[in-house]
């Protein structure tokens, strides 16, 4: 059982490591998922989102459903397997292939297939399409999962079946070798969905540039791993090669032969390949628990000044690269060291996380708030501009404003605000410094109020 993360501000998203856009190599690590995503991850450009890896779809399926991940990345999901209403989609084209038995010399085109038993996967975009272009001949058949799907071959109940590139690797995988035809003209377009609990604006960004490099990505990774035909020169059919033909074939005599050996040793290395994923997968948990402890404030839960700045980096390295707008807010307690004084410093602790909590409920989930000193918090607002920013901080400074201690109702609480967008050329240290320079002016001018400092503007508002 993975841990649930108190905050919500990382967003968990679960990869099959059976898939080729979420190809494992031999350590259960990311080889080929959705490369720029994966390297903006491990790169701290994207802090916000975590890669959970799981040996199944239907282990990944069970984390979404139990709210252990937020979000999840599947290739043409059958339409029940998500809540539709979390649904993103995008739309890629993608190779379509023909998995048949052995020497099977018919298969040129899917139309060659309307008298045919053909299976297709049920409740998929790609199927409906083929089934709709071929007037729904009766001899197609639909199955409610690609296990049955692949079972229905096996068991010589259809005598081809339809695949997506993406199923194609772990479905060699299950039956042995089978043949296989690529049927470039009837490349349709097949789903790569990602289910998103939340609005992640940058990570969807990510996302979309990543699904751009997809094709390219899975066809050299399943080049690598699997051997599989994927000429460019010719795109009408493509069937295996013939001494591959013979050597599979040797390896299906060769099976039966060992059948029983065979069986046990796969049954073991299988075993053996689950075990070293759920190990991976807890040590990655572990891993990523130990990480965001170090970047968490103990006494607020809330990030600490390290993750912050982290943050803060990336949004400025996505503002150069990409122009994304944000603002950044720094917050403090007004006469705080009063309060520590006259109620003590048990009170100034409840203080500071009633404040921290009286923030995080005026901005929106996707804001990274953040406490940067003793009584000073950072706020960040990605792609927010100054206006909608100065309206966030004003109801901020009402919000505090209404705070009641339980305990001590003539505690009376109000934070300063200095607040800076970001310009052109910035920097980390730059903007840091307008905002701290505007949040000194608050406290000069009164205490209580917003002030603004732009690269070419400033002023002060109560
Ligand atoms: N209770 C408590 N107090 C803290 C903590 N961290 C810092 N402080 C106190 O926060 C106070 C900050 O005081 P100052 O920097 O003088 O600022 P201030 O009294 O808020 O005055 P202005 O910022 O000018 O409005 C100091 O007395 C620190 O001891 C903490 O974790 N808990």
């Amino acid at each position: 059982m993975l841990p649930t993360f108190a905050s919500e501000k990382v967003v968990r998203i679960g990869v099959v490591s059976d898939a080729p856009f979420a190809y494992a190599n031999e350590h259960y690590a990311i080889a080929g998922f959705l490369p720029d995503l994966h390297a903006e991850i491990s790169q701290g450009v994207n802090q916000s989102t975590q890669l959970i890896m799981f040996e199944s779809r239907s282990a990944l399926i069970k984390a979404y459903q139990e709210g252990q991940i937020q979000g999840a990345l599947v290739i043409d999901p059958q339409l029940n397997e998500f809540p539709k209403a979390s649904r993103s989609k995008e739309l890629l084209a993608m190779p379509v292939y023909l998995l048949s038995r052995p020497n099977n010399n018919e298969i040129t085109d899917l139309s060659n297939y309307k008298n045919k038993n053909l299976g297709l996967l049920a409740d998929s975009a790609l199927s409906e399409q083929l089934l709709d272009e071929h007037q729904r001949p009766e001899s197609w058949k639909t199955y409610t999962s690609p296990a049955e799907l692949v079972n229905a071959l096996a068991a010589s109940k259809v005598d081809a079946i339809v695949l997506n590139q993406a199923s194609v690797a772990a479905q060699l995988r299950k039956i042995g070798w089978h043949q296989l035809v690529k049927v470039r003209e009837l490349s349709q377009k097949s789903q790569l969905v990602y289910l998103l609990n939340q609005n992640q604006a940058p990570l969807k960004l990510a996302m979309n540039e990543a699904i751009e490099q997809l094709e390219r990505s899975i066809v050299s990774a399943l080049q690598l791993k699997w051997g599989v035909e994927t000429s460019d020169n010719d795109w009408s059919i493509t069937s295996i090669t013939l001494p591959l033909s013979i050597a599979f074939l040797f390896l299906i005599v060769f099976g039966i032969l060992t059948n029983r050996k065979l069986k046990a040793e796969i049954k073991k290395r299988e075993a053996f390949e689950q075990q070293l994923a759920v190990l991976n997968v807890k040590a990655q948990s572990e891993r990523q628990q130990a990480q965001k402890e170090a970047r968490t404030d103990p006494l607020t839960g809330i990030d600490n000044r390290r993750k912050f700045d982290e943050y803060l980096n990336s949004q400025i390295q996505l503002f150069n690269r990409k122009g994304n707008v944000f603002c950044l807010m720094i917050i403090d307690i007004d006469h705080f060291k009063l309060i520590n004084d006259e109620f003590g410093h048990d009170v100034g602790d409840t203080v500071l996380k009633d404040v921290s909590h009286s923030i995080s409920e005026i901005i929106r989930p996707y804001d990274e708030l953040g406490r940067i000193g003793g009584e000073e918090f950072g706020v960040i607002l990605p792609d927010t501009e100054r206006l909608e920013a100065f309206g966030i901080a004003e109801r901020i400074l009402d919000h505090v404003v209404d705070y009641k201690n339980a305990n001590y109702p003539e505690l009376a609480v109000s934070v300063s605000i200095g607040l800076s967008e970001v310009g052109e050329n910035d920097s980390t240290d730059a903007i840091f410094k307008r905002a701290d320079d505007a949040l000194y002016q608050s406290k000069e001018n009164g205490r209580n109020r917003v002030t603004e400092n732009h690269q070419s503007y400033s002023g002060t508002a109560a």
